[in-house]
């Protein structure tokens, strides 16, 4: 058990960036092409609520509400995550965690030091724009206006910290998320690329 930490936490890279940043449509690039498996801790608590457990209940009503949901279950769930794949990950890339410091303490402290933060960043006005848009197919419950200002407020306030404390080790790479996709993903290529 105390191996399989070990050994995955030279692999893990973690994406951070505010809510409609565009984390989502890198992360499926870089599995395409590096193979890593990714995590999205939003995707995670997504199909604890589709499963209609109790725990999935509580995470829903936090949720809806636009705020974030208790530390230690996010940070459970992704390590079991983590370990189901251990096997047959090239690496583990992480979307959506963590979102405020003490988050990213206690991965520290349960996982492991991550590899490399790729900061995925754009404006707020793109932001909600990509949001807006994406809410008229998403089925996503948070994806509407009022819900979407919440997300950027506490984004703004509890999650770029997260992107401060780790500059202080030298893993964060900021990329400019405002250009088409693909020119998005050469600048992240080239950060993972210089990893080796
Ligand atoms: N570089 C880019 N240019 C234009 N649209 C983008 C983009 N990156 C992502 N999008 C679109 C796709 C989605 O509909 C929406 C939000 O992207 P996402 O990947 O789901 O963001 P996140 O996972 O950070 O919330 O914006
Ligand atoms: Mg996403």
């Amino acid at each position: 058990f105390k191996n399989t930490i070990k050994t995955i936490k030279y692999h893990v890279l973690l994406m951070s960036g505010g809510p409609g940043s565009g984390k989502g449509t890198q992360c499926e690039k870089i599995v395409a092409k590096y193979g890593y498996t990714h995590l999205s801790s939003g995707d995670l608590l997504r199909a604890e609520v589709a499963s209609g457990s109790e725990r999935g209940k509580q995470l829903q009503a936090t949720m809806q509400k636009g705020e974030l949901v208790p530390l230690d279950t996010v940070l459970e769930m992704i390590k079991e995550a983590m370990i189901a794949k251990a096997d047959v990950s090239k690496g583990y890339l992480i979307d959506g965690y963590p979102r405020e410091v003490k988050q990213g303490e206690e991965f520290e402290k349960k996982i492991g030091a991550p590899a490399l933060l790729l900061y995925v960043d754009a404006k707020a006005e793109t932001m909600v724009k990509r949001l807006m848009k994406r809410g008229e197919t998403s089925g996503r419950a948070d994806d509407n206006e009022e819900t979407i200002k919440k997300r950027l407020d506490l984004y703004y306030k509890a999650t770029e910290p997260v992107i401060a404390y780790y500059e202080k080790s030298g893993i964060v790479r900021k990329i400019n998320s405002e250009l088409p996709v693909d020119e998005v993903f050469a600048i992240v290529e080239k950060a993972i690329d210089e990893l080796k």
